[in-house]
């Protein structure tokens, strides 16, 4: 009896866009099913290791693709783990992986000239298979079980799901290829996808195929993947061409990986690595719940796709294999949480992947300058994850600053160099951009002095750089809580102005809400006022990010900052002391303060007010009062 199902909406929506929108790399379908097929095998092959009845006697593993001309049919079958109804209701309608209902939602906010790349990045997987066919039937047996299932659809908005008969554990994916994609059933044509997409698949892809003419005419198996085990070679005996093939196929990328990392690490303990960086954040780094961490092989034998446990999660964008042949291979998934073995090669892969960025930094700057506008963010989350290595995740990072032009960047290791004599600090200043930050009044000092500012605007940014207490030995701080000392004369200078403006500040003291106190400063120059914070207290611009995530940090009082050589200020000291009660020294106090939260970029209490404010006394100005 046929069951009917209608798809999750959310894979509704995916299957319009890959039958409406996907048309080029329509091949990649074949990619996404012998993956699932050799994913269902890793399946059978590593539960067996705990129930050896489920092979019931076929170890013979393999993904095979035949071709119906007549039925215009392409199948591809595996002997792997395959799905009893339930699953198959779930998997292949019911549930969409983790991520896609963030894609869908920014694919609808993204402008018509940007959707293509988009919808490139997306992960379609088994839903590819409707870019080439009309209708497409899976035909599957669960590994324990007698009972097969059949689902069908068209790909519309409804499948069906009935009983159904199968020689042996494992799924048939069949396609009933649409009119115009016949290409696919030919031999040349399978053959050239799967080497360009699948060659490294450990599970042999075979088909049958036709070889010689008249008489010697037969028909024989070929096995179309190489099933080469890179990572089993010499450094030195891999091609390029083969890295970038590997990389691709393992990442689903379509361009080359931004460096290479491979080496076999001997000793006490033994194990390969080979792992890319990749040039650009994928679709899963955006969207999804992101897969931690490389394959885990065991002497040739995938044991995991993805082993948290030999990567850290800021660096999750790292793809790979690592093959140990010191772990047993029925191990378990609860013994890879915590074991000390891949501790130590996590380690390993830790310090190997840092210098390969180094390395990538040094020989194309370009290239790295791209790889961290588009995964700086992630790295960075190190800085307050791993603490052990917060001073080489400091050393990898690109920043711009005071003395950068726009778009170009230091490192801090060169800012460092770069420090003047009496300069003691390295200073950053986090918000929203460039545009935002530059004419900030907390950096008139730092240009004076002729010190450089870093110019933070990840949003990130505002979160880890309060933990980052030192560089080298050079203590890190945030240029809106720490100015630079007066020098001597200044000093004086101060206290000169202090005696001056004191009725003043003790008028403007208390009468603004959120600031605690009024005082003067020296270091400024071309704003007239500022609004300072303690040392301890939260950054402004982390405030206002917390507040946009809808959280309410609690306001922080803060110390408003007059500079008594600035033109207003000195009128207000004038208005004040003509008469300490003129209600003008309120109202232009406040003209100050509000100016001080533009300049930081914060928004305005009240906007109302200060407009009012302004217009006031542009008309007063104008003398048509
Ligand atoms: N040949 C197969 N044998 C057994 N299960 C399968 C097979 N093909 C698909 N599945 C099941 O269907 C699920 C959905 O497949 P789909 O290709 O849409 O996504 P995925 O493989 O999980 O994700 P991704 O494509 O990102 O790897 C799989 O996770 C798997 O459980």
């Amino acid at each position: 009896m046929s069951e009917k199902h209608t798809f999750k909406s959310e894979l509704q929506q995916v299957l319009h866009i890959i039958t409406h929108s996907l048309y080029s790399h329509k091949e990649i379908f074949l990619r996404e099913l012998i993956s699932n097929a050799s994913d269902a095998i890793d399946k059978v092959r590593f539960n067996s290791l705990q129930n050896e009845h489920l092979l019931e006697g076929d170890r013979d593993f393999r993904i095979r693709l035949a071709v119906d001309r007549e039925a215009r049919t392409l199948t591809v079958s595996d002997n792997g783990v395959g799905m009893d109804h339930d699953a198959i209701v779930d998997n292949l309608g019911t549930i969409a992986k983790s991520g896609t209902k963030a894609f869908l939602e920014s694919l609808k906010a993204a402008d018509a000239a940007a959707r293509p790349g988009l919808i490139g990045q997306f992960g379609v997987g088994f839903y590819s298979a409707f870019m080439v066919a009309d209708r497409v039937t899976v035909l599957s047996r669960a590994a324990g079980s007698s009972q097969a299932v059949r689902w069908e659809s068209d790909g519309l908005g409804e499948f069906t799901v009935e009983p159904a008969e199968r020689a042996g554990r494992g799924t048939d994916v069949i396609l009933h290829l649409k009119e115009d994609e016949k290409e696919f059933l030919e031999s040349w044509r399978l053959r050239a996808i799967v080497k360009q997409f699948s060659d490294f698949i450990e599970h042999p892809v075979v088909m049958d195929v036709e070889k010689g003419e008249g008489e010697d005419r037969k028909v024989e198996e070929e096995t179309l993947n190489s099933r080469k085990a890179l990572w089993l070679r010499g450094k030195t005996d891999v091609t390029e061409e083969e890295h970038n093939a590997f990389y691709r196929q393992i990442s689903g990328d379509f361009e080359d990986p931004a460096k290479v990392i491979h080496y076999a690490a001997e000793g006490a303990l033994e194990f390969r690595a080979l792992l890319y960086i990749p040039r650009r954040k994928s679709w899963d780094l955006q969207f999804a719940e992101p897969k931690v961490g490389p394959k885990l092989y065991v002497n040739r034998v995938q044991i995991m796709d993805h082993c948290e446990a030999l990567l850290p999660p800021y660096l999750r964008f790292v793809k790979g294999v690592v093959d140990c042949s010191d772990l047993p291979l029925n191990v378990s998934r609860e013994l890879l949480q915590h074991n000390p073995l891949l501790e130590r090669i996590q380690k390993s892969l830790v310090k190997n992947v840092f210098q390969a960025l180094t390395d990538l930094r040094t020989s194309d700057p370009e290239a790295y300058r791209t790889f961290f506008s588009e995964l700086g963010p992630i790295l960075k989350e190190g800085l307050a994850r791993d603490y052990a290595n917060r001073e080489q995740i400091a050393d990898l990072l690109l920043f711009e600053s005071l003395r950068t032009e726009p778009g170009k960047t230091t490192t801090l290791a060169e800012y460092q160099a770069a420090m003047p004599e009496a300069q003691k600090d390295i200073y950053w200043l986090a918000g929203e951009d460039r545009a935002v930050l530059e004419p900030s009044p907390s950096l008139e000092a730092f240009r004076r002095k002729g010190w450089d500012v870093l110019l933070l605007t990840d949003p990130i940014d505002a979160f880890v750089f309060p933990g980052l207490a030192d560089f080298k030995g050079t203590p890190l701080k945030a240029a809106d809580r720490h100015q630079p000392e007066l020098e001597p004369e200044e000093k004086a200078l101060a206290e000169e102005a202090q005696a001056a403006f004191k009725g003043l500040l003790d008028a403007l003291k208390g009468r603004f809400k959120g600031v605690k106190d009024v005082r003067l400063s020296q270091n400024l120059v071309e704003s007239a006022s500022r609004l300072a914070a303690d040392d301890d207290a939260l950054d402004p611009h982390m405030e206002r990010l917390l507040q946009k995530l809808g959280q309410a940090p609690g306001h922080q009082d803060r110390i408003l900052e007059l500079n008594p050589a600035h033109p207003v200020v000195k009128a207000l000291q004038a208005v004040h002391a003509r008469d300490a009660a003129d209600p003008r020294v309120e109202a232009y106090g406040q003209l100050l303060h509000d100016q001080a939260l533009l300049a930081e970029g914060s928004r305005l209490p009240d906007p109302g007010a200060f407009l009012k404010r302004l217009n006031e006394l542009v008309v007063k100005d104008a003398g048509i009062h």
